[in-house]
């Protein structure tokens, strides 16, 4: 039995839409029936739902073998997992993003404070930063910060907040990650998912 710790929200829709175009049918079955259940079984698989955030805890903990979560998270947290591989899904970028172009940006809401005191750092530039944990554009919106670090997909969310990106950073997508020790003591089964998720996946490792 294999433990797959998922995110609930967005990603999860995500990765439903995957498992249906790779006619993984069984799991995308179970999950697309979900409603506030939080445990979702099928035949040789458990899956646990849980904050975006929280995968990699899980995972690290080793209450799930493997986890499904944004590069952003994996970038943001020190986490002592195994980076399985890329998936198609949760494509999107971190990026500076402001009302109006300038040359320092003092004070930056966000919520991955260590990715923007790392970035702040290697310009060799002080910043304050706020710690937000959502609707992070409303900081610069209403001059709280004089800027913000977050992710953009669209741009429709920094746009109709009358934003702008000003610097573009990393690209962020979907991976699997595992616990290290579920890695060798359930290889063949981690293997067999692997196998079964890489079926259209473009992205090389
Ligand atoms: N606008 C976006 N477009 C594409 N991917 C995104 C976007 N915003 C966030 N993501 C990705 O989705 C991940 C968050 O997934 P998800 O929304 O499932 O998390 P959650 O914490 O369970 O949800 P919620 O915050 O809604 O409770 C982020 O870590 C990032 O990798
Ligand atoms: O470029 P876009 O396509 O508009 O997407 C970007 C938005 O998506 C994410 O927010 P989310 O919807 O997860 O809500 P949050 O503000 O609670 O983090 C992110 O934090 C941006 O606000």
């Amino acid at each position: 039995m294999i433990t797959i710790a998922l995110s609930k929200g967005r990603q999860l829709k995500d990765f439903i839409q995957y498992l249906d175009e790779i006619n993984l049918t069984e799991w995308s079955t179970a999950l697309k029936s979900v409603s506030r259940e939080l445990v979702i079984q099928t035949k040789d698989t458990r899956f646990i739902l849980v904050k975006g955030e929280d995968v990699p805890v899980y995972v690290e903990e080793g209450i799930a073998d493997l986890g499904i979560t944004g590069s952003d998270i994996l970038i943001e947290q020190n986490c002592n997992i195994n980076n399985l591989m890329d998936l198609p899904f949760g494509y999107c970028h971190f990026a500076i993003a402001s009302k109006e172009k300038k040359d320092v940006y003092p004070v930056v809401a966000t919520k991955y404070v260590n990715f923007t005191r790392q970035y702040f750092d290697s310009i060799k530039q002080p910043v304050k930063i706020i710690k937000l944990n959502g609707s992070v554009e409303l900081a610069a919106t209403i001059d709280m910060a004089d800027a913000i670090m977050d992710i953009v997909q669209s741009g429709k969310t920094l746009h109709d907040n009358g934003l702008s990106e000003q610097v573009r950073l990393d690209d962020i997508n979907a991976r699997l990650i595992s616990n290290k020790h579920a890695y060798f003591s359930k290889y063949d089964e981690i293997q067999t998912i692997i196998n079964q998720l890489k079926v259209k996946n473009n992205v090389h490792n």
